[in-house]
């Protein structure tokens, strides 16, 4: 058996092109929206990730609005920069890259941002609003991983789901989303701590690798027909290296894979928060 591929490449296109309807309509109605990016420093990783979200911008008509500092700059220039982006007007969401240069307060810096233009879904206030279950921004690599689970119609309801992980842009969050009334599923949040994650990750109807370890999900912890999500990324020599280790594809139901799984669908979602909040703007107005 080889796993069928969720293919979050293809699907984040599809949700592309439904953004830019969107933004088309929100134009007509004279706003138009933007999205902004804070990049410290000169991790190469990163200043990727944010080239990435710009091209996606420019796919759906979103602009965009670029602010990088050097990995020298203090607490003060990046707070500076992001009260900046709080009072301008062009800016309807915005992202502060994670994470920072060492001697930087991350969330000092997150508690600066307004939670209205909170693109990553990131702010204290709105993880408390998912807690709360409040409309809010989602953080977008869990609502990325959740959509495309959605659209390729894996059943939620009563699944027993593996997380790896409890860092705060994915596994601790992705909990939150699985466990609303509305997906249903049941979370079992490994770390290092877990005592035997091979027991809870054998048990998983969906397993969510994301820990940052290579190959870290091999074939012997994964039960047959299982869906397993690739959301863990290790730079090598070779290149980019996910979690879940290649032999899973003989065992898994479905994968989705990294590259081209979980990555795209982030990006998507990025983007879906900020036509969301535009679209909040429209209506409050
Ligand atoms: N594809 C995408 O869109 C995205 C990918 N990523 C990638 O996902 C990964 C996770 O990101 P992030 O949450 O920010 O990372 P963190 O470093 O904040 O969290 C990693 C988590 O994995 C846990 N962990 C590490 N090793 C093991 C292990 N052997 N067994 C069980 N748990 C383990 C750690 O446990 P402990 O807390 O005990 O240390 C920690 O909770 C990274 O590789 C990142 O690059 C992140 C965001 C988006
Ligand atoms: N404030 C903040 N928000 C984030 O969402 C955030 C962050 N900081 N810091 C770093 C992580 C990482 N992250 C990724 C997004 C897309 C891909 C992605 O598109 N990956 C492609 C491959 C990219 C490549 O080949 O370089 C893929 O998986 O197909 C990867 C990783 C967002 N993060
Ligand atoms: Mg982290």
């Amino acid at each position: 058996m080889k796993a069928q591929k969720l293919d979050g490449k293809a699907t984040a296109a599809t949700i592309k092109s439904e953004l830019a309807v969107r933004v088309e309509a929100l134009k007509a109605q004279g706003i138009n929206p933007g999205l902004g990016t804070v990049l410290v420093g000169d991790d190469p990783g990163s200043h990727s990730y944010v080239r990435g979200k710009h091209r996606d911008c420019a796919e759906v008509g979103i602009a965009s609005i670029q602010r990088e500092l050097p990995d020298t700059a203090t607490q003060e220039e990046v707070e500076a920069v992001v009260r900046e982006l709080n009072e301008d007007p062009t800016c309807t969401g915005y992202i502060v890259q994670l994470p920072l240069p060492r001697g930087l307060d991350a969330n000092r810096v997150l508690e600066l941002m307004d939670p209205d233009k909170d693109a990553d879904g990131l702010h204290p206030t709105n993880l408390g609003r998912l807690v709360l279950g409040q409309d809010a921004p989602l953080p977008c690599t869990p609502r990325g991983i959740v959509e495309l689970l959605h659209r390729y119609d894996i059943p939620l309801n009563g699944a027993d789901v593996c997380v790896i992980g409890r860092g705060v842009t994915v596994g601790r969050p992705i909990g939150l989303l699985l466990t609303r009334r509305t997906e249903n599923a049941t979370v079992t949040l490994c770390h290092t701590g877990t005592k035997d994650l091979t027991r809870h990750a054998l048990e998983a109807d969906i397993i969510v690798a994301a820990a940052g370890v290579a190959g870290l999900v091999s074939a012997d912890i994964v039960k047959p027909g299982a869906v397993v999500l690739d959301v863990g990324i290790t730079r090598t020599e070779q290149g980019l290296v996910g979690d879940v280790h290649p032999e899973v594809l003989e065992k898994a139901a479905w994968v989705a894979p990294m590259p081209g799984g979980v990555g795209p669908m982030t990006r998507a979602m990025l983007l879906t928060n900020v036509v969301e909040a535009a679209e909040r703007q429209l209506a409050s107005r």
